[in-house]
């Protein structure tokens, strides 16, 4: 036998910072890290040689300590200063892969004002990255959005589809469209920390705007399918930031059956006619699509 592949480190590591400003007001960032390594490591899977392994309790402390030291946010700057740390401090280790999952802390509205330092969870949404720095080849980075949960009543319409003798779905112009947004915006490649630091101002900008463009895109377009709107989406997040080369977007399409009444009294409720509805958790629509910078 002969070793394939190797990466090894921690996963599910939560990490909570406060920030104590100055006016007495504070901030908070909850985060879910995972650190995977790659290098001359064989021999510790071949040879049972544990001396080439930097424990996983390591690099769960190491975390801890960067995070103190360093900025959490941007996440994508985190993930950079880790990735960094672990090829700069093993020489033995080429790969850092840093997975950045950021949680949703929103500042409460208290009598009609921010709360200083109060918070809740509004949706399961996230903040993605996925940061590989490789020695001497600088940072790899996808940033993203999952689970954002969307949903439009009307605007939405597919027909036009292939028809044999395998199809049933009748054709319909005005349908529920509902989705679980997971979209990643992948950079230009960052030679050196340095570049990412100078880079640092357009990772939130760029999670704005691609997080605005795919509720605005959702809410505005009369959908034609899943597919051309989630490439309307893909074209103006190029558009909007310079330093992205491509975009990806994975989309479950999570259907609304109609509930046929008639059975009961003649009671219209399909068609135009159709109010009541049953979501249904499976088996659902899931469109992929990677859109490039020509
Ligand atoms: O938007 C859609 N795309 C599809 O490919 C599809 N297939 N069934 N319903 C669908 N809706």
């Amino acid at each position: 036998s002969e070793l394939s592949y190797a990466r090894y480190g921690k996963d599910n590591v939560r990490l909570y910072k406060v920030h104590r400003h100055e006016d007495g007001s504070q901030s908070v960032v909850e985060m879910t890290v995972r650190i995977l390594l790659e290098g001359d490591i064989e021999t510790s899977y071949t040879e049972a040689d544990n001396s080439v392994v930097v424990a996983t309790d390591t690099q769960k402390q190491t975390i801890y300590i960067l995070a103190k030291q360093n900025p959490v946010t941007p996440p994508e700057l985190f993930a950079s200063i880790l990735g960094n740390h672990f090829i700069d401090t093993y020489s033995h280790i080429h790969a850092a892969h840093v997975n950045i999952i950021q949680h949703k802390w929103t500042r409460m509205t208290v009598d009609g004002r921010p709360h200083p330092h109060s918070f809740f969870r509004d949706g399961q949404e996230k903040r993605l990255v996925e940061a590989i720095t490789r020695r001497g080849q600088g940072t790899s980075i996808r940033s993203g959005i999952s689970e954002l949960l969307v949903l439009k009543s009307t605007g939405s319409a597919f027909y036009g589809f292939h028809r044999d003798e395998y199809t049933r779905l009748p054709e319909v112009w005005d349908r529920i469209l509902s989705t679980e947004v997971e979209c990643g915006w992948h950079w230009k490649n960052l030679s050196s920390i340095a570049e990412v630091r100078s880079v640092v101002p357009q990772f939130d900008q760029a999670w704005e705007k691609s997080r605005n463009i795919i509720l605005e895109t959702f809410a505005k377009d009369e959908s034609a399918s899943v597919q051309n709107t989630m490439y309307k989406m893909s074209d103006q997040i190029l558009a909007a930031v310079s330093l992205v080369d491509k975009v990806d977007f994975a989309l479950p399409n999570k259907h609304y059956f109609e509930v046929d009444l008639s059975w009961h009294k003649g009671i219209k409720n399909t068609g135009r006619d159709a109010e009541v509805y049953a979501p249904q958790t499976d088996p659902n629509g899931l469109i992929q699509c990677t859109v490039s910078r020509k």
